[in-house]
């Protein structure tokens, strides 16, 4: 080999292996890197694979285009996002958490950065239950530590023990670090058959009325699902911080989107409806359902 060509050809391997560090891009192209930032294809790709793969679940498909969007493209979210699905066994929810998971990873459920647990299989025993929560709790906390944007998915929520589930809720919350780390920019995806008949019941009963599935509106479901089942319409507080939120996003404020985010909220006691039982915490993540942040 010639020593100008050799040297051409070392001057391109140094500049390709320059280029290689300082564009992580192409260094995540080859092998598999938690998630710094949100592509715009991930809200386009998820609505397309759903559109496409998921069938009957009108109301999944709009809350959780919406939320994951919603919080991929927050740079600064203020607590982990959080999906819950409910519902009869075989309608999808493995599925949608699978497809959730391919839209932020490629390797969707074999990413390393996508936990799997399913209570009967990894939390058989109620007798270790002290030994699961310290297993489970570091688990979390290390692999959050090793990737901010790491996707836990718990599956058969309903068989899990409380207190396991206890262990989890920490991490769930507002705080801005727990020892250290941060998990607010975490998914945590919930799977459980509880509320599936009263779920059944009141698809079966708009059924029954001659109305189209496609007609009912997470508003019909969210009584049997005790979300939001106390509506305060006067919730001027929670009002204010909505407001607050919308304006430090820079939008204009919206007052019917205030409104209805106000009216999603829960509220205590009972009869008087007076106090948010979550004061303004759930806000910021339910005007990611309005917005395309
Ligand atoms: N709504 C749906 N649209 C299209 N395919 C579906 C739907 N629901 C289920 N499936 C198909 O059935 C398979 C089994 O469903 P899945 O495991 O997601 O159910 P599940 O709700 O998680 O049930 P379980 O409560 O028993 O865990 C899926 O892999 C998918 O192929």
């Amino acid at each position: 080999v010639e020593p100008f060509s050799l040297g051409l050809a070392l001057a391109g391997a140094a500049s390709a292996l320059t280029g290689l560090i300082s564009y992580p891009r192409l260094y995540c192209y080859f092998t598999e890197c938690c998630l710094q930032r949100a592509g715009a294809r991930t809200g386009a790709a998820l609505q397309e694979d759903l559109d496409k793969k998921l069938f009957g679940q009108h109301l999944v498909k709009k809350v959780i285009v919406k939320a994951v969007t919603g919080f991929l493209n927050n740079s600064n979210p203020k607590k982990p996002l959080t999906l819950s699905l409910h519902g009869w066994t075989g309608t999808g929810k493995n599925f949608v958490s699978k497809i959730v998971a391919e839209s932020i990873y490629e390797g969707g459920l074999n990413s390393n950065y996508v936990h799997q647990f399913v209570s009967t299989l990894h939390f058989p025993h109620k007798h270790n239950i002290s030994h699961y929560k310290d297993q489970l709790q570091s688990w979390i906390r290390g692999n959050v530590s090793a990737c901010a944007r790491s996707i836990f998915i718990f599956d058969e929520m309903d068989k899990m023990h409380a207190g396991l589930i206890d262990s989890v809720k920490p991490f769930l919350d507002y705080y801005e670090q727990i020892d250290g780390v941060s998990y607010r920019k975490a998914i945590f995806i919930f799977l459980s058959n509880a509320g599936a008949e009263k779920i059944t019941e009141v698809a079966l009963d708009f059924w029954r009325n001659g109305k189209k599935r496609e007609d009912l509106q997470l508003r019909d479901l969210e009584a049997v699902v005790s979300v939001s089942v106390f509506n305060n319409k006067n919730s001027e507080h929670v009002k204010m911080c909505v407001r607050v939120e919308l304006e430090s996003r820079g939008y204009i404020v919206d007052e019917d989107i205030v409104t209805r985010v106000a009216d999603e909220m829960t509220y205590f006691p009972k009869e008087e409806r007076i106090y948010s039982d979550k004061g303004c915490k759930t806000v910021y993540t339910k005007l990611d359902f309005y917005y395309d942040l």
